[in-house]
């Protein structure tokens, strides 16, 4: 691909300009049970729910895939993207939106030249500015930090502080996402720090009052 034809701020879902409030990224449970797309369904009549990544893990490939084909539908009839993770092969199978890519998921570039100019490609960055700085020069749509509070969805080793969200916005037009033990109780100094999304897994999909109740506490917070 030209470097010029590519213009990361047109068209995108994860454009700061054109989605100017705070929104939610749900990342999927890590396995796919029959009963999810009827929980995702409750998930996204909660609220306003932005993009949904399907991230199973230990899983073989075309468990991804009949998952996502069996979301795909669901996702598209309430206008919320479809992001994979770590794998652009199985997003672009999947005619998905768009990949996450932690640091060993592959390139950026290599991403691109599989799902096009118009996908969305998200960077996991943990608490590095340097990390985050080369994947916005490498073309990504938005970059990550976290954890930022303690999770058991994953092992983590790296604690950014909220102003590293702050540092991002003031430096560059390019979305970040927020990820890591977030809840609607907690999320709060991330929102005002400057996140553009809030990644959440556990805090909606193990909720008391359920997903739709998960979501529907976060758009109260979103909202004001
Ligand atoms: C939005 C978002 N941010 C960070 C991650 C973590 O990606 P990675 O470091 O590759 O770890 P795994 O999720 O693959 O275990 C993410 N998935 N999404
Ligand atoms: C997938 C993931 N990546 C993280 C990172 O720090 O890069 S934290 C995390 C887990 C997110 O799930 P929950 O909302 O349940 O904590
Ligand atoms: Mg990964």
């Amino acid at each position: 691909m030209d470097e010029d034809d590519f213009d990361p701020e047109f068209g995108s879902r994860f454009e700061r300009e054109r989605r100017p409030a705070c929104q939610l990224y749900l990342i999927s449970p890590p396995r796919f049970d029959p009963g999810f797309p009827e929980k995702l369904k409750a998930a996204l009549d909660g609220g306003e729910v932005a993009a949904f990544q399907l991230r199973l893990k230990d899983v073989e490939d075309f468990e991804v895939i009949r998952a996502g084909e069996v979301l795909k539908p669901i996702l598209a009839a309430y206008d919320v993207a479809l992001i994979v993770n770590d794998r652009a092969d199985l997003a672009a199978q999947l005619g998905a939106d768009g990949v996450h890519l932690g640091q060993g998921d592959g390139s950026v570039e290599a991403a691109r030249k599989l799902l096009g100019k118009e996908a969305q490609i998200g960077v996991t960055c943990h608490d590095s500015r340097h990390l985050a700085m080369d994947a916005a020069e490498a073309g990504a749509n938005y970059v990550a930090f976290g954890a930022f509070f303690p999770t058991t969805t994953k092992e983590t080793t790296h604690r950014p502080d909220p102003s590293i969200l702050g540092w991002w916005t003031t430096l560059s037009p390019l979305p970040c996402v927020a990820i890591g033990g977030i809840t609607a109780a907690n999320a709060a100094p991330l929102v005002a720090a400057g996140a553009d999304f809030l990644a959440v897994s556990n805090a909606v999909w193990g909720h008391a009052q359920g997903p739709g109740g998960a979501v529907a506490e976060f758009g109260k917070l979103l909202s004001v």
